[in-house]
């Protein structure tokens, strides 16, 4: 049997972290990763870089033309993925006292793995702490039809389409649904988001979901609330979509249906029922420190049903990090209030309180609120719409703010350092920033407080 002090299962951001640190300090290290096309992880893999990447190149056009190349763009991908993946299992694995696995582990007790290799053969790997960092998949509807489409596809597989779709057809209108919209209508796809909520951006302030509505419509892009999907059925070189629309019915087609209707941590097959590690229905439970009902068990990252973010699984680390080797003081509490940024064109990008949500509070507030038309760098950038928008309470602190704007998801960082630091938010308003960036339309913005 396999022994070490700390055993990982999965190779995600939280587990690489923790894993270099710990070898670092001199401790016995065993990562455990399922698959060799995964080292480093989701974000690296199949989610944030490569859908970023993309994203990025969707808005560059070809020397001299109008014309977005997809397939270069998805060339470009597969080498920064490669050459990530190489990079982090290097990163790890060449550590002297690290041992890195690849195959698939199962809990047959607390302290105890069974991993299964790819040629059938399987080993036992004890760990004095196991940390279990092993993410969240796709979820498919039950819809008839849809698993067996040979067009549909999560983001994983899309990621790495040789050829851009002509009618792209996404189910679920969240992050990944909203932002592949906006990459592959940008390639030159004709794209229709359908989302079961009655409203658009149901999670987010009705001011904000009309301006990304509008963007939107300009781009082509068509999105439709209140959708039931009910069937799917291949029909030569489309398939047909039959839904319900609002109660009435109605029928769409498409060359590739992305699914995109949220992530379920990966908690099947993980032998957790040979455990004292209890779950909730979204993951494995954990205290505020991460710890699980077992006492030399963790759980870091999306497998643990909270928000399902890769700096989220960063602050985990950190968190478990404090708790081995620190002073054991850091806990969930300081990810309360964490920026998120929805990659739109402009880009998305939200933190704390919006203003329905201060008014239904009864919080006392003022709203700054400038055009992004009015900053320099957003003509120099050649996207001028969308606003910068702040609220500040009575005691001027920064309740929230909402970025429509080129470049808010750097902006963004600069409010959420000020709203952890518990900054008036005249420190943004004097602030000096070079220029000409976004960051100061942070100057203009809390200006208008004066
Ligand atoms: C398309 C897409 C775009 C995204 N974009 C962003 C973004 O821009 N910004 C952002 O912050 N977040 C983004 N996310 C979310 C982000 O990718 C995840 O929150 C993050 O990667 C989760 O990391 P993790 O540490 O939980 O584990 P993961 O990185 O998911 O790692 C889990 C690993 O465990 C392995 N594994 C699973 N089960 C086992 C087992 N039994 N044995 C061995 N190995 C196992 C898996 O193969 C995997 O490599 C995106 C997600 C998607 C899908
Ligand atoms: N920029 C980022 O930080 C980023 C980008 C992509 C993904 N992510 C992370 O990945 C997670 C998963 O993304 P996601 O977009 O899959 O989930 P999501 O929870 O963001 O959105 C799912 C959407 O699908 C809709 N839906 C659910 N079932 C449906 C059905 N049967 N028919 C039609 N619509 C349906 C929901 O109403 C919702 O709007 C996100 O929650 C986020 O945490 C983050």
């Amino acid at each position: 049997m396999r022994e070490a002090k700390n055993v990982f299962i999965g190779f995600g951001k939280a587990a690489k972290t923790l894993a270099f640190k710990l070898a670092k300090a001199g401790e016995s290290v065993i990562m455990i990763e399922g698959s060799d096309q995964m080292y480093g992880g989701t974000c690296i893999n199949i989610a944030c870089i490569p859908s970023k990447l993309l994203y990025t190149l969707s808005m560059e056009p070809v020397v001299g033309t109008k014309q977005r190349n997809y397939h270069q763009a998805i060339l470009n991908k597969r080498g920064l993925i490669g050459s990530l993946r190489t990079k982090n299992l290097h990163k790890i694995a060449d550590l002297p006292a690290v041992a890195v696995l690849t195959g698939w582990a199962k809990f047959t007790d607390d302290h105890t793995l069974m991993v299964s290799y790819a040629n059938g053969t399987s080993e036992q790997v004890r760990g004095e702490r196991i940390f279990i960092n092993t993410g969240a998949k796709a979820i498919t509807p039950t819809i008839p039809g849809l698993s067996d489409s040979k067009f549909m596809v999560t983001s994983t597989e899309m990621l790495d389409q040789a050829h851009l779709p002509k009618q792209l057809v996404i189910i679920g209108g969240g992050y990944i649904g909203l932002e592949f919209a906006t990459t592959y209508a940008q390639f030159g796809a004709q794209v229709t988001v359908l989302d079961k909520q009655k409203q658009f951006m149901s999670r987010d302030e009705r001011e904000v979901a009309q301006a990304v509505h509008a963007q939107f419509d300009q781009a082509g892009i068509q999105v439709v609330q209140d959708v039931a999907v009910t069937q799917v059925t291949d029909a030569g070189p489309h398939a047909v979509i039959n839904a319900s629309v609002a109660g009435k019915p109605a029928t769409f087609t498409a060359d590739m249906i992305l699914v995109a209707t949220g992530r379920a941590a990966n908690i099947k097959n993980l032998g957790l029922e040979n455990t004292t590690i209890k779950t909730t229905a979204r993951g494995i439970a954990v205290d505020d420190h991460l710890r699980t009902s077992a006492e030399n068990v963790w759980a870091m990252g999306d497998v643990r049903g909270g928000a399902q973010f890769t700096y989220i699984s960063l602050d985990d680390y950190r968190i478990v990090y404090d708790q081995l080797l620190g002073e054991g003081k850091r806990s969930l509490q300081e990810q309360e209030v964490v920026p998120h940024t929805v990659f739109l064109n402009p880009p998305l990008s939200t933190i704390g309180l919006n203003e329905e949500q201060v008014k239904a509070q009864g919080i006392n507030y003022r709203v700054a609120k400038i055009p992004a038309a009015a900053m320099p760098k957003a003509h120099i950038l050649g996207n001028s719409a969308g606003y910068l928008k702040a609220l500040v309470g009575a005691e001027n602190q920064i309740l929230g703010a909402t970025l429509f704007c080129v470049e808010a998801y750097e902006v963004i960082n600069l409010i959420s350092l000020a709203m952890h630091q518990h900054l008036p938010y005249q420190v943004l308003r004097d602030q000096i920033f070079a220029h000409p960036t976004m960051s100061e339309a942070l100057n203009d913005l809390f200006e208008t407080l004066a």
